[in-house]
């Protein structure tokens, strides 16, 4: 992937005229290991041989502006109206950012008039552009405790055009877009169409995915706490598999591209012998494939614990399923619908040790909804609430077509057109496969899967 200054580059909507509240604040600070200056820029790259190969001057490597309030903002607050709406699955940590962006908003920079657009982008057409609700500091005081978000949330395609005319009508002038892939998407597409009108609308994308599959972010919000609630059901079929003769525990976890929920629950739970994720083929048969290392663990310790990503081997699917466990279309915004990886997995798991004489005790969990349905723990509460200040700050000083994040430990503004650029997966060559396989002793690779496509992240280059 080749990167150049400019693609890094944030779009302004204009000259920032107005003094911001923080102002004051800021006018001592300067760039520290704690603190980005507004001028100063965060590297994109983190390691000393990446730097040195580009080979250019500090000013030149690629870079992200920093986040954070401006001691000059765009928009006058009194005349401001935020627009907020939450797209796609659910995620821990959607109550607290909308709780974040309302208080910061009202609080500091005394906006009056917040809409939050119901049940994702569909609040955006015109069926459902005036049933809005009215977010006020008292509106949103306790519903950082529990999951879920209090605006809804859908997918399905929606025109941009017919946005940009309800984000007219009600008088918007920044939207903040909480979503995934898809949510950046549309928040790109609004935002061309925004500009293509020559309006004056700030689109802030506040990248949210349980899958932890949108780039340029460190680690997405509530992808801790989901991960988390996810290791209760690896230690719940350890404990059963254990207990059973020949037991087999297999728990599926989401993860329709990446395997990152997958591998950092079975690095917490550590019950976890196997670990199969998408980025990563799989062969089931011959004597290195998974059937033939289930075997050997259920004769060597008398039960095997398996944790599987729904996006994991998708292509034995087709060769081994069930026909009610293949994937077929697209759900309403386009998205691939899986096959069931987990069942087939069970099937032939249980079919080949009855084969063999070790007939198992099969316990199979699939606690996907109940794990991206919790409320935030107190990392990501932390978390959401800074993004939130993040997106409102840059909003406020007349940023647009850009989502806020963390990246390297800092908050930055990536452009838009980045977040949908490429896909967040666990390279197979990184240090976090790398620690599950030390922590689950499984071989590399099951089988040969040379011929399958093995996911390699792309490096950067300039
Ligand atoms: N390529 C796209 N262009 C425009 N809108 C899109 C696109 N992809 C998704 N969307 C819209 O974004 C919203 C959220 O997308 P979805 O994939 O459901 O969730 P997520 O944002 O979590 O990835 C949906 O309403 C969908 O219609
Ligand atoms: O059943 P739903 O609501 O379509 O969601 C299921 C999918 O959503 C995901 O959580 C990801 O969705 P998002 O991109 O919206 O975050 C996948 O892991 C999962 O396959
Ligand atoms: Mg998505």
């Amino acid at each position: 992937m080749t990167l150049h200054l400019d693609d890094l580059r944030v779009r302004h909507l204009g000259e920032c005229r107005y003094d911001s509240p923080f102002s004051e604040m800021l006018s001592t600070k300067q760039t520290s290991p704690h603190y980005v200056a507004e001028g100063d820029r965060v590297l994109l790259e983190d390691t000393v041989s990446m730097l040195a190969e580009h080979g250019l001057p500090p000013g030149q490597v690629p870079s992200f502006e920093a986040a954070g309030p401006r001691r000059k903002i765009y928009f006058d607050p009194a005349r401001v109206t935020a627009g907020i709406v939450t797209c796609g699955g659910l995620c821990p940590g959607l109550n607290n950012v909308i709780r974040g962006l309302v208080q910061e908003l009202s609080v500091h920079y005394r906006v009056e008039r917040i809409l939050g657009f119901r049940n994702g982008l569909q609040g955006l057409t015109a069926e459902h552009r005036f049933d809005t609700v009215e977010l006020t500091t008292d509106r949103v005081r306790d519903i950082h405790n529990v999951g879920g978000t209090i605006l809804g949330s859908s997918r399905g395609g929606q025109d941009a055009d017919e946005m940009v005319d309800s984000l007219v009508m009600r008088g918007v002038d920044m939207l903040f877009v909480i979503g995934g892939d898809g949510g950046m998407r549309a928040a790109t597409f609004l935002s061309e169409a925004i500009k293509a009108r020559g309006l004056d609308i700030a689109v802030i994308g506040v990248p949210k995915t349980i899958d932890n599959d949108l780039p340029f972010t460190d680690q997405s919000f509530g992808f801790q706490s989901a991960f988390a609630r996810a290791t209760d059901f690896i230690s719940s079929v350890w404990v059963e598999a254990a207990a059973s003769p020949n037991g087999v525990g297999i728990v599926k976890l989401m993860g329709r591209h990446s395997g990152f929920i997958a591998s950092y629950a079975a690095l917490a739970a550590s019950g976890a012998d196997i670990v199969l994720i998408p980025e990563i083929p799989f062969a089931l048969e011959g004597p290195d494939g998974l059937l033939a290392h289930v075997e050997k663990h259920v004769r060597a310790k008398g039960f095997v614990v398996v944790v599987v990503a729904e996006g994991a081997g998708q292509d034995l699917i087709e060769k081994y399923g069930l026909p009610q466990h293949n994937g077929r279309g697209t759900d309403a915004s386009g998205n691939v619908k899986l096959g069931n990886i987990g069942e087939l997995l069970k099937d032939t798991i249980n079919a080949h040790l009855t084969a063999v004489g070790l007939t198992p005790t099969m316990r199979y969990l699939d606690p996907s909804y109940a794990i991206r349905s919790v409320a935030a723990n107190a990392y990501d509460s932390v978390y959401c609430l800074r993004l939130a200040h993040a997106a409102v700050h840059a909003a406020m000083a007349g940023r647009t077509e850009v989502a806020v994040a963390r990246w390297r430990r800092r908050f930055v503004h990536v452009p838009l057109s980045l977040m949908t650029s490429r896909r967040n997966q666990v390279d197979p060559d990184g240090d976090l496969w790398m620690s599950v396989l030390e922590t689950t002793c499984q071989p590399a690779e099951f089988g040969t899967t040379s011929d399958r496509e093995r996911i390699r992240p792309p490096a950067f280059s300039v």
